[in-house]
């Protein structure tokens, strides 16, 4: 048995007093690659944010890469964050550097000092999403596909027991995105455990794996054909 990354018993989630999401209970071991899926509005968004810390859990319990959510203080968050590789829609790079600078600048700000173990770092998770010739470019001067890719080796750096990608498609064209997609897909081959959030029902059909579905307040694992 593989080991469980995510465990959530009788979770409910609320943007301030009302209530998104209620009953919810599932579990994600090591080395799935789960979807989950909903239309706008329908909670991804805040079941994604509470799993990282940005809504507090206030109900029901949760368990990520063993840190318990409903006991998690203010400052245990940047450390959860660093066993968590967190993937956006809008990329998030710092405009003004370079991608070696992004990726320096978070290393260091999680502790790391040695410049050859640093500057191996970069070149090893660049290398992991083909951007490893890239290094010295600035954001905008990257295609939106390149940005994103920047973006999932920012995720990797700590070397995270999961990675939450909320809509990591969501600003892309179709052809890019399966190409990111195919991306996020070596890495899981690679034994990293995956949880992304989508609409983009055409990514499903071609890369079809374990899906849930946010819908009527209620979060539950639906079976491909009835997407
Ligand atoms: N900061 C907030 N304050 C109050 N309500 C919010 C807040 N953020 C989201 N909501 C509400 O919570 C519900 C769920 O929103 P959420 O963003 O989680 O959905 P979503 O499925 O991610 O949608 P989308 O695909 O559009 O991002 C919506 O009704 C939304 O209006």
């Amino acid at each position: 048995m593989s080991e469980v990354i995510l465990e959530l018993r009788d979770v409910a989630i609320y943007q301030k007093e009302n209530l998104v999401l209620s009953e919810i209970n599932l579990s994600i071991s090591e080395g799935e690659f789960v979807y989950l899926i909903g239309k706008t509005g329908s909670g991804k968004s805040s079941f994604m944010k509470t799993l990282y810390g940005d809504l507090p859990l206030t109900q029901g319990s949760g368990n990520i890469v063993e840190y318990d959510l409903r006991t998690l203080k203010e400052k245990d968050i940047p450390f959860l964050r660093r066993k968590l590789g967190i993937v956006f829609q809008d990329f998030k790079l710092l405009p003004d550097r370079t991608i070696n600078d992004n990726l320096l600048f978070v290393l260091k700000a999680t502790g790391w000092t040695d410049k050859n173990k640093i500057t191996s770092r970069i070149d090893e998770v660049l290398t992991k999403v083909g951007m490893a010739t890239k290094g010295f470019k600035f954001p905008h001067q990257l295609s939106g596909g390149e940005q994103q890719r920047v973006a999932i080796a920012r995720a990797l750096l700590n070397d995270p027991e999961l990675i939450l990608a909320d809509e990591p498609t969501g600003n892309l064209d179709p052809q890019t995105s399966v190409e990111v997609m195919k991306v996020l897909q070596d890495i899981n081959k690679n034994g990293r455990t995956i949880l992304m959030a989508t609409h983009d029902y055409a990514l499903l059909l071609k890369f079809p794996s374990k899906t849930l579905k946010c819908d009527g307040s209620k979060v539950f694992e639906v079976v491909q054909k009835n997407v």
